[in-house]
């Protein structure tokens, strides 16, 4: 599905398109203007074997080329649910998953938001990470998932916490980073706006029946932050949980410029960054925040 507003067209190859320059820097374009983005929304079901799901996730990446950014969503090759293979599953980032996806980043010619994956660290603590891979297919930046969901279960219980916001200044705009529950957290995306996020990139393993949450607060990070938001979940079901699909592109204003439905599809949107700036120079309500009122008093 597209955007109505942008359309997907025909595919060109990144920096061909009106409207859109490119310059170099570090061997890596710098894009200004009209930015392409795929969320592919995969559906996850328990029947497909990692290896199955790591070679038909390649191949989606590598059919959206002339995208210059490509986002995943969270857990896609275990289940955001499937705990009991989380630590039979967990790889290393210099693992076969990730070489798989650095693989399609290159043919991409465009950068790939992996959604994330259970990352075996070299201290063998577990983490939910997100890793960005760019057009050369190396690793720009990771980010571990700050938040962990399950209260007293699931992650809460099975993984380490990540302790790093984390922004990383992409051509086309400095993306924020952030996986699923995070997004209930708004203190996080203050902490990335400081840190000069545009664009902030949120994959996800939603329930359906919180799908409510899930498209109220996409919105309200985009305007509270006045940024871009790019939601990717999942769809179908696995682990007796169905999953929420609708990801959504949000624009600075908190428009949804586009949205998924339920199965799995990709969203292709053409976005402007430059809004970014504009909505925060028009509306300068950054500007006004009082971040030196006193802290309340202990309770109690
Ligand atoms: N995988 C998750 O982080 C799920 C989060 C969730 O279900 C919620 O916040 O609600």
């Amino acid at each position: 599905m597209s955007s109505p507003a942008t359309g997907s067209g025909a595919l060109g190859q990144p920096g061909t398109r009106p409207g859109r320059s490119r310059l170099t820097s570090g061997g890596l374009a710098v894009l200004r203007g009209s930015v392409r983005i795929s969320l592919i929304q995969l559906a996850v079901h328990d029947d497909e074997p990692l290896s199955e799901r790591v070679r038909r996730v390649g191949d989606l990446v590598r059919a959206q080329r002339g995208a210059d950014l490509v986002v995943l969503p969270e857990l896609w090759p275990h289940g955001a649910f499937a705990y009991q293979r989380w630590a039979t599953e967990a790889e290393t980032l210099d693992d076969p998953t990730v070489h798989a996806m650095s693989a399609a980043a290159r043919d991409l010619g465009g950068w790939l938001h992996t959604g994330s994956l259970i990352e075996r660290a070299s201290d063998l603590q577990l983490y939910n990470c997100s890793v960005l891979l760019d057009p050369h297919g190396d690793i720009a930046a990771t980010y571990r998932k700050i938040h962990r969901f399950g209260f007293t279960e699931g992650e809460a219980k099975l993984i380490s916490a990540g302790e790093e916001p984390v922004t990383y200044p992409a051509p086309f705009g400095t993306l924020g980073f952030a996986i699923c529950y995070d997004l209930r957290f708004p203190e996080l995306f203050r902490l990335l706006v400081d840190r000069g996020a545009e664009i902030l990139v949120i994959p996800a393993g939603w329930p359906a029946r919180r799908v409510a949450h899930w498209r109220l607060l996409l919105q309200a990070r985009a305007v509270e932050c006045q940024a871009y938001v790019l939601g990717c979940a999942t769809a179908g079901e696995h682990c007796e949980v169905r999953m929420s699909g609708h990801s959504m592109v949000v624009d600075p204003w908190g428009e949804i410029v586009a949205e998924a439905g339920e199965d799995e599809e990709v969203l292709t949107v053409e976005i402007d960054p430059a809004r970014v700036a504009e909505v925060r120079r028009d509306f300068p309500v950054l500007r006004d925040r009082r971040l030196g009122l006193p802290a309340p008093a202990p309770r109690g």
